[in-house]
């Protein structure tokens, strides 16, 4: 990352704890405007506590997060008013349609209601989903549903989205469809995106930051991460994800 490049998420010495179980520990990490960040890590490394705690939805037992320039501790709304976040499980209303929903959730985001129907046009042409306004979300196939989700995310244009999983549980085309999807929205909005499909993240992303057991152990361009982490120079990201992870 060029060093000029302007941090819009800043995250120090970040700890998180359930109870007494150490979900992330002494995160120390920056992330730069426009940037599309692979999150990645195994099954409870602690990406989506990270998350969770990025989007003010848990606060940290430690530590800081800024979004911003916003203190997540101190200035919650500011922070999640700058941020369009999909979790891993999608909050749709099955029942809802998606024009009905998306309208649901723009008026939440306090969206001013004369605004609403051009806002949840544009959402719905970004995503692609302006062909099925109509159709009740639990009819709808899982890529159109995340689909919306990423729709409801984008809803007032917020500059960082936080994306849990996204392309989970999609065919091959679907991922495709969205990974395509995500690439166009990264430069206008800064990308974080957590996924478990290595060769996903290559083809998407510049960047990763791999946890493992709550921490960072490695954070760098994809290009660079083999050299940087002493593997030979062609090593796949598999193949050092594999060995930063392994133990
Ligand atoms: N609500 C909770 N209460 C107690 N422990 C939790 C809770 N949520 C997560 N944990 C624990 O915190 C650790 C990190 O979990 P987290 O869900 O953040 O990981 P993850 O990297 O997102 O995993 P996955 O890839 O499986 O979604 C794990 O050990 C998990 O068991």
């Amino acid at each position: 990352m060029p060093i000029t490049e302007k941090p819009i998420i800043e995250v120090r010495n970040l700890t998180r704890r359930y109870r007494d179980r150490v979900a992330i520990e002494d995160l120390s990490f920056t992330v730069g405007e426009g940037e599309l960040l692979g999150f990645l890590g195994p099954n409870g490394a602690g990406k989506s506590t990270t998350m969770k705690v990025l989007t003010g939805f848990l606060p940290p037992s430690e530590g800081s997060v800024k979004v911003a320039g916003f203190d997540v501790s101190t200035h919650p709304m500011e922070v999640k008013r700058r941020i369009g976040y999909l979790p891993e499980t999608p909050p749709l209303y099955p029942e809802l349609t998606v024009h009905g929903y998306l309208a649901f959730v723009a008026a939440l985001k306090q969206v001013p209601g004369r605004a609403v129907k051009a806002e949840v046009a544009r959402v719905a042409g970004l995503t692609g989903v302006d062909d099925v306004m109509g159709r009740v979300l639990q009819n709808l196939s899982k890529g159109y549903q995340q689909r919306v989700g990423i729709a409801q995310a984008l809803l007032g244009s917020p500059p960082v989205l936080i994306l849990d999983e996204p392309t989970e549980g999609l065919d091959p085309v679907q991922r495709a469809d969205l990974r395509a999807l995500i690439r166009s929205l990264a430069g206008r909005h800064t990308v974080l995106l957590s996924t478990h499909i290595l060769p996903e993240v290559t083809v998407t992303c510049e960047k990763v930051l791999i946890l493992h057991q709550g921490r960072v152990v490695a954070h760098d361009a994809i290009d660079r991460l083999a050299k940087s982490h002493g593997q030979a120079e062609h090593a796949s990201l598999e193949e050092v994800f594999i060995k930063l992870t392994a133990a």
